[in-house]
């Protein structure tokens, strides 16, 4: 039986994308989500493991390696794609909200890859992981502060782990900017972000599921990030 892919935050979009597409091509997929969705029923009928998770606290990050290391010995990749795009509100604390992005983005991903190292170097392959970060890592965010700041701090994670995990673990960030919109976008919105980038297109969750293959394909690429941004920065 062939190691499992981990994707965390897999009940919707772009980590249920990755994770039906790992399904498709006969590779066993373990899955997290935090809220129970219907996607996540559609997972199980796929035949993927999927394991309830909210990495809010350490407590919660703990429970569920410990839940991961009674499912599994080994893993094929890590791809940490649990998120939350929380932006700086005049009501809100600013420590809490720097807390709760450190936590999601930067924490987990920590703990996660340390705890679980023997995982992926015990699969007898060469094994990745996988940092889903933001083009916003590179110019920062007026309106998601703390956000960006802790996508930062993954993105730095990625380049520390490389070196600590070679060479039978890659490790790499993938860096989007808009991919797809979130309901409730609205129309001046939607066209004033599509505006930002040289393609002007919101490519959607295909996009992403083919650069996580390449980097997974890809023998000879680690400590980097992959933009995946339309030309973004040009414009
Ligand atoms: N979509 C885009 O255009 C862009 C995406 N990205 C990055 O790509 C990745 C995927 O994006 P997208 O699919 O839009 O992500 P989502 O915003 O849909 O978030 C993915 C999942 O993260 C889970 N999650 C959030 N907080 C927690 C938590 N505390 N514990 C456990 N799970 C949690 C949610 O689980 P649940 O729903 O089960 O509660 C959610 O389904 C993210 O890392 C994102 O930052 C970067 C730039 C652009
Ligand atoms: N967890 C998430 N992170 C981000 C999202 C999202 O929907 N969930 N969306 C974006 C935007 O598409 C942004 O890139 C548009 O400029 C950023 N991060």
């Amino acid at each position: 039986m062939a190691s499992p892919i981990l994707i965390t935050g897999a009940s919707q979009r772009i980590g249920l994308a990755f994770a039906m597409h790992c399904l498709e091509n006969n590779t066993p997929v373990i899955a997290t989500y935090r809220t129970l969705r219907p996607a996540v029923e559609t997972l199980k009928a796929a035949g993927a493991r999927c394991i309830h998770a909210d990495f809010a606290t350490n407590e919660g990050i703990d429970a569920f390696i410990d839940t991961l290391k009674q499912e599994t010995a080994t893993l094929r990749a890590i791809i940490h794609n649990a998120s939350d795009w929380m932006p700086e509100r005049a009501d809100s604390d600013p420590a809490e909200v720097m807390a709760s992005m450190m936590q999601i983005h930067s924490m987990t991903p920590y703990r996660i890859n340390l705890a679980c190292r023997h995982l992926l170097e015990n699969s007898g392959a060469t094994t990745d992981i996988v940092h889903m970060t933001d083009y916003v890592v590179e110019k920062g965010s007026a309106k998601h502060i703390a956000y960006a700041a802790s996508k930062a701090a993954l993105d730095n994670l990625t380049r520390s782990f490389s070196r600590l995990l070679a060479p039978n673990v890659k490790v790499n960030s993938v860096a989007p900017s808009l991919i797809m919109f979130n309901e409730g976008d609205s129309e001046a919105y939607r066209e004033k972000t599509l505006k930002k980038s040289l393609l002007g297109i919101a490519p959607g969750e295909a996009a992403a599921v083919q650069t996580l293959q390449f980097l997974l394909d890809n023998r000879y690429i680690t400590g980097r990030s992959i933009g995946l941004d339309g030309g973004r920065p040009l414009v």
